[in-house]
């Protein structure tokens, strides 16, 4: 039976400390500054980014929220950030993707200054997170670096296998693993025989995109189990990549969906804007 990982509550215990940080930078009149930006009205991405600034009133992080129309123009949402990068007192810029069609992500993602990119998706944190430089780690992935040191699970030497490469959470964090010491191994939809790859895992994160598409079948007995996956089911209730009720009597650990990774992934964005303000002291 495996342990389930209370990725809601080990946020929550991440929260309190940095409640604690931002109100230690406040007795020096330091204050930290998100800004958030969002393009058009994504049912999910207003979840999402009202989930964010919730979490920023709740440790005393500035938010400043731009809610821009679905046919904004490029031009116009470059000169926002532009114009954020220039401030002394923003210390975070986070652009909620995904964005429109008309809009070139990999532009925008670009414009944003390395130093306030809270999100770690330019190509300068990439670079740095790949060569171990100082940068900004993007969320998820540090996220669930975090969940596995906080439930005791040890990474060094052990047989990582994460299947999706997308530059969010696939790519990241095999380079995190792969720092931590463990045998990095990434799948994807291409690879033959899948089940023979996750089989070998200790550790296995599976970020794929597909509804509970992972069950026992594809999990070696007690291997820890990551779902960073979040859709909805025929009832509408949430859930990830990995088939739960059948993964959990395999595994030694598992995280839930939801409840688990996505938690993380904004306690972790909220670290980042800690840190960002700190660095530019
Ligand atoms: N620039 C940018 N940065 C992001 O970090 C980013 C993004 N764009 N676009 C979308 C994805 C998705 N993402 C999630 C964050 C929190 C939860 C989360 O808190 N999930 C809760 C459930 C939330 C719910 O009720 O829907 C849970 O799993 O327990 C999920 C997903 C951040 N993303």
């Amino acid at each position: 039976m495996a342990k389930r990982i209370d990725g809601k509550a080990i946020a929550a215990q991440i929260k309190e400390e940095l409640k604690e940080q931002v109100q230690q930078l406040a007795k020096d009149n330091i204050t930290v500054t998100l800004a958030v930006i969002q393009v058009g009205q994504d049912p999910a991405s207003c979840v999402y980014v009202r989930n964010k600034q919730r979490t920023c009133e709740e440790l005393g992080i500035h938010s400043l929220s731009y809610e821009l129309e679905e046919t904004t123009s490029e031009e116009k949402l470059l000169s926002l950030i532009q114009e954020l990068n220039a401030r002394e007192d923003v210390d975070g810029i986070l652009v909620q993707l995904p964005l429109p069609g008309h809009i070139n992500e990999k532009d925008v993602l670009n414009a944003i200054d390395p130093a306030k990119d809270v999100d770690g998706f330019h190509p300068y944190n990439v670079g740095a997170l790949s060569c171990g430089e100082e940068g900004f780690v993007p969320g998820t992935p540090a996220g669930i670096i975090e969940l596995l040191k906080r439930s005791d699970i040890r990474i060094d030497g052990k047989e990582c296998v994460v299947i999706g490469r997308s530059n969010i959470v696939g790519k990241p964090i095999a380079q995190l693993l792969l720092a931590e010491n463990g045998t990095v191994t990434i799948a994807h939809s291409h690879t033959v025989n899948l089940k023979e790859v996750t089989k070998r895992a200790d550790i296995l994160v599976v970020a794929i995109g597909k509804r509970q598409m992972i069950d026992a079948e594809y999990v070696k007995p007690g291997a820890a189990v990551i779902d960073v996956g979040i859709h909805r089911d025929e009832a509408n209730h949430l859930c990830g990549d990995v088939d739960y009720e059948s993964v959990f009597p395999v595994a030694s650990a598992i995280t839930p969906v939801p409840g688990g990774v996505g938690p993380m992934t904004i306690a972790m964005l909220m670290k980042n804007c800690i840190e960002s303000r700190r660095r530019r002291l």
